[in-house]
C-alpha cells in the first residue's frame, strides 16, 4: 500500500483474433466510463481489473496494489463491487434481508457505508420487505447496486447495469446513479456504449476501439477532441456543467453559466436559481458568424475562438473545434463554410447554439 491516489491498469492478453492492450492512469474518485462500440473489449478490460480475467499488467487502486510482477491479490480478497447486466438477487430473500449479507460479511471496521443510506440514496425505503420477484428490473437493479455497495468496495465496476431495462426504466433510474456520482468518495468504473448515458453520468471518459484506448480524458476535454470518429456520429457534441443563474419565467428560459459565458436553456418552471445543470450542446447544432448579428432568433450567441480545423475526417465536412474563454465546444461545419467564411485557426468568430438539452 502506498499513499498514490488513482487507479493504474495496465493489461495485455488475448482471445483468438482479439487482443487487449492498454495502459490507463485513471481517476481515483467520481464515474470514469469505458465507452466504445461492442466488441471492443469493454467487459474484457472490467474483468482484468477485476482479477477474473488473467492477463499480464499493472491494476492498483488508489494505493493498494491487486496485481503487479509479484502480487496477484486473488478476486475475492479485491475490496471491490461489481455490478452486471442483469441483478442477480438471492430470489428467497426480502430486499432488506439481500442488503444485509454483504453487509453482515464486512467486519465491523471496514464498514464505511450503511443499510439506512443506500436505502436513502437508491429510494428502497418502500421495497424494503419485498421479495425480489415482487420488483421491476430497474427496482431489482436498484437493489443489486445497493447490496454491492454494502461491502464498501473501494472500487464499483458496473458491466451495462441499465442494459437490461427498457427505455423508460433507464430514465427512472438514472437520478438515484447520479446521486451516487455525487455522494460516494469511491471510483466508479462504468461501461457503456450508450453516449447518452456517458454523457449524463461520466466525469471522466476512456474510449475504446478494438482492445486500444484510442482517446481519454476529463469528459467535456475529450468530447470535444476533433480526431475521434464519433465526432461525426449524429450524437456528436460537448457536455457542460452549468449553474443556474436567472430565470426568465415569462419566456420559460433560464440562463446556465460556466466558466466563461452562459448559454439560455428552455426551462418548464422545473429549474430553480442556483441549481447545478448538466448541458448538452450537438456538434450539428453550432454554427458559424464572423459577426454578432443581432436580426436573427438564435438565443444563444457567443464569442469564441476557432482552436482546430480537421477537415480530413468526412468528405466536406470540417469538425471544428472552439474555445468560449476556457470551455471547448466542437461544431460540424461543412468545408465550403470554411471555405466561403475564410474560416481559420485562432480567429474569434461567434457561435449560434441552436439548441441546448439538459442531460441531467
Ligand atoms: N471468453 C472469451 N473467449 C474468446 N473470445 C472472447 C471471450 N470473451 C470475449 N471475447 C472476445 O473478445 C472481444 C471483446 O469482448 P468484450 O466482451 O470485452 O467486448 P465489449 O466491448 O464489452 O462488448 P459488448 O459491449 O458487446 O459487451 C470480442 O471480440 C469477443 O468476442
Amino acid at each position: 500500500m502506498n499513499d498514490k491516489r488513482g487507479i493504474t491498469a495496465c493489461f495485455r492478453c488475448s482471445y483468438p483474433g482479439f487482443e487487449l492492450d492498454v495502459n490507463l492512469q485513471l481517476p481515483g474518485q467520481g464515474v470514469t466510463a469505458l465507452f466504445g462500440h461492442s466488441g471492443c473489449g469493454k467487459t474484457t478490460l472490467l474483468r482484468c481489473m477485476a482479477g477474473l480475467q488473467s492477463a499480464d499488467g499493472v491494476m492498483s487502486v488508489n494505493g493498494d496494489i491487486w496485481q503487479d510482477e509479484k502480487t496477484c491479490v486473488p478476486v475475492h480478497r479485491r475490496p471491490l463491487a461489481y455490478v452486471f447486466q442483469d441483478a442477480s438477487l438471492f430470489p428467497h430473500l426480502s430486499v432488506r434481508k439481500n442488503l444485509l449479507y454483504g453487509y453482515r460479511r464486512t467486519p465491523g471496521q471496514q464498514r464505511k457505508i450503511h443499510p439506512e443510506q443506500v436505502e436513502q440514496w437508491l429510494g428502497l425505503s418502500h421495497l424494503m420487505n419485498r421479495m425480489p420477484d415482487r420488483l421491476s428490473g430497474g427496482e431489482r437493479q436498484r437493489v443489486a447496486i445497493a447490496r454491492a455497495l454494502l461491502t464498501s468496495p473501494g472500487v464499483l465496476l458496473m458491466d451495462e447495469p441499465l442494459s437490461a431495462l427498457d427505455q423508460n426504466s433507464k430514465q427512472d433510474i438514472m437520478p438515484y446513479l447520479e446521486t451516487l456520482r455525487d455522494s460516494l468518495s469511491m471510483p466508479i468504473l462504468y461501461v457503456s456504449h450508450s453516449a447518452a448515458e456517458v454523457a449524463r453520468l461520466a466525469d471522466y471518459i476512456v474510449m475504446m476501439d478494438n482492445g486500444r484506448v484510442t482517446a481519454e480524458g476529463p469528459l467535456q476535454e475529450t468530447l470535444a477532441r476533433t480526431d475521434q470518429p464519433f465526432g461525426l456520429e449524429d450524437d456528436a457534441g460537448v457536455i457542460i456543467n452549468t449553474t443556474i443563474g436567472v430565470i426568465e419565467e415569462q419566456w420559460h428560459l433560464a440562463r446556465g453559466d460556466f466558466d466563461s459565458g452562459h448559454l439560455w436553456i428552455r426551462s418548464n418552471g422545473n429549474l430553480t436559481k442556483g441549481q447545478s445543470v448538466r448541458v448538452q450542446v450537438l456538434a450539428r447544432d453550432i454554427s458559424i458568424a464572423l459577426n454578432p448579428h443581432p436580426d436573427q432568433s438564435i438565443q444563444n450567441l457567443i464569442p469564441a475562438r476557432i482552436d482546430q480545423i480537421a477537415d480530413d475526417i468526412s468528405p466536406g465536412i470540417a469538425l471544428t473545434r472552439l474555445v468560449a474563454g476556457t470551455t471547448p465546444f466542437v461544431a460540424r461545419l461543412t468545408t465550403r463554410s470554411v471555405e466561403t467564411l475564410a474560416l481559420k485557426e485562432g480567429q474569434q468568430v461567434w457561435m449560434q447554439v441552436k439548441s441546448v438539452a439538459i442531460v441531467d
